[in-house]
């Protein structure tokens, strides 16, 4: 049947949801929410049935096994069902609602009304299948930065001399875009957003429709650093980069081609036990690791070219 999704639905203790969730974005969810259920947690998953065999998902039941296990907890319970479009389309809507994130952003889902008086930055999002709905860790940690880092003095302090400089970007693995379209209501000029899943390409695109951003300044594509590379004619002023450890470790490398001297970066993605090893990977590739933020187990850096 076409259009039909698997739902997971997996009852766990609360510590485990964020290894949860990305042992699902691994394994190709295509939208994932949770909810406290007293001292339990309830994460729900929805994949398309095509891309799933009954036997992939009892090899997920078994990793969720031995993760929680490995980690000192109870076995998680998981159970999953077929449903229609329709179905998950509400499903997975009914649990997302409006959130202030950092001091600037509020993150509102395209269903819902504005709020009517707000003196936040409004990102407007249908994440549609992407990842991206600003309620993850690292996703918030990444707008967080931004925030420090396009944050400038207001223009009636400048004197005439300090012009601003455009900004250019590129944001690798871009996902829903909101990492995009935030830098450019911070101010940046332009955004290369690049995600080697088309469906995320797709969803930035309509994502930017739904903000307003004119297309010269939000330029969405299928790939990665070297799409960056194609599309740019001049090294990027900063980087943007929320994929997991293992991903930024192999894609490190190859962002010296799209850096110039005065390039800043952003990773997130990764968790607190694996930062040695990508603050490592950025030494050995001329990058300084600036500062490292956290919130749970996940962490960000904030990096400079040296
Ligand atoms: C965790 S999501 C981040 C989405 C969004 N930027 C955010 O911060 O919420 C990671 C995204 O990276 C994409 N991705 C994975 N490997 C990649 C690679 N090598 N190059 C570019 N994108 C990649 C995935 O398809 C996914 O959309």
């Amino acid at each position: 049947m076409a259009n039909t999704w698997w739902e997971l639905q997996i009852s766990c203790e609360p510590a485990l949801e964020d290894s949860i969730f990305w042992r699902l974005e691994d394994f190709g969810s295509r939208g994932t929410a949770s909810e406290s259920k007293g001292n339990s947690c309830l994460v729900k998953a929805y994949l398309p049935k095509m891309q799933v065999r009954l036997l992939d998902l009892a090899a997920l039941s078994l990793w969720l096994r031995q993760d929680a296990l490995c980690a000192g907890f109870s076995i998680p319970s998981l159970k999953w069902e077929l449903i229609d479009e329709e179905d998950w389309a509400t499903s997975w809507k009914q649990y997302w609602k409006p959130e202030e994130i950092g001091d600037r952003f509020l993150i509102n889902p395209a269903w819902l009304p504005l709020p009517e008086t707000s003196e936040r930055l409004i990102i407007l999002l249908d994440p549609g299948v992407a990842f991206g709905t600003g309620n993850h860790a690292t996703t918030q940690l990444c707008l967080e930065s931004l925030e420090m880092r396009l944050a400038s003095l207001p223009e009636a302090f400048m004197d005439k001399s300090q012009k601003k400089e455009p900004v250019v970007i590129a944001d690798i693995g871009c996902g829903s875009g909101i990492l995009s379209i935030g830098a450019l209501l911070l101010g940046a000029e332009k955004v290369y957003a690049v995600d080697t899943d088309p469906l995320a390409v797709q969803s930035t695109f309509s994502n930017r429709t739904l903000n307003n951003i004119r297309p010269e300044r939000l330029i969405p594509a299928a790939g990665s650093v070297e799409m960056v590379k194609e599309l740019s004619l001049q090294p990027v002023d900063g980087i943007v980069c929320n994929i997991l450890a293992d991903v930024i470790i192999q894609l490190i490398p190859e962002m010296s081609a799209i850096a110039k001297p005065t390039t800043w970066a952003i990773f997130s993605g990764i968790l607190l036990e694996q930062s040695k090893a990508v603050a490592d990977t950025l030494e050995n590739n001329g990058w300084i690791v600036a500062t490292l933020w956290k919130k749970k187990e996940w962490c960000c850096l904030n990096v400079r070219r040296s």
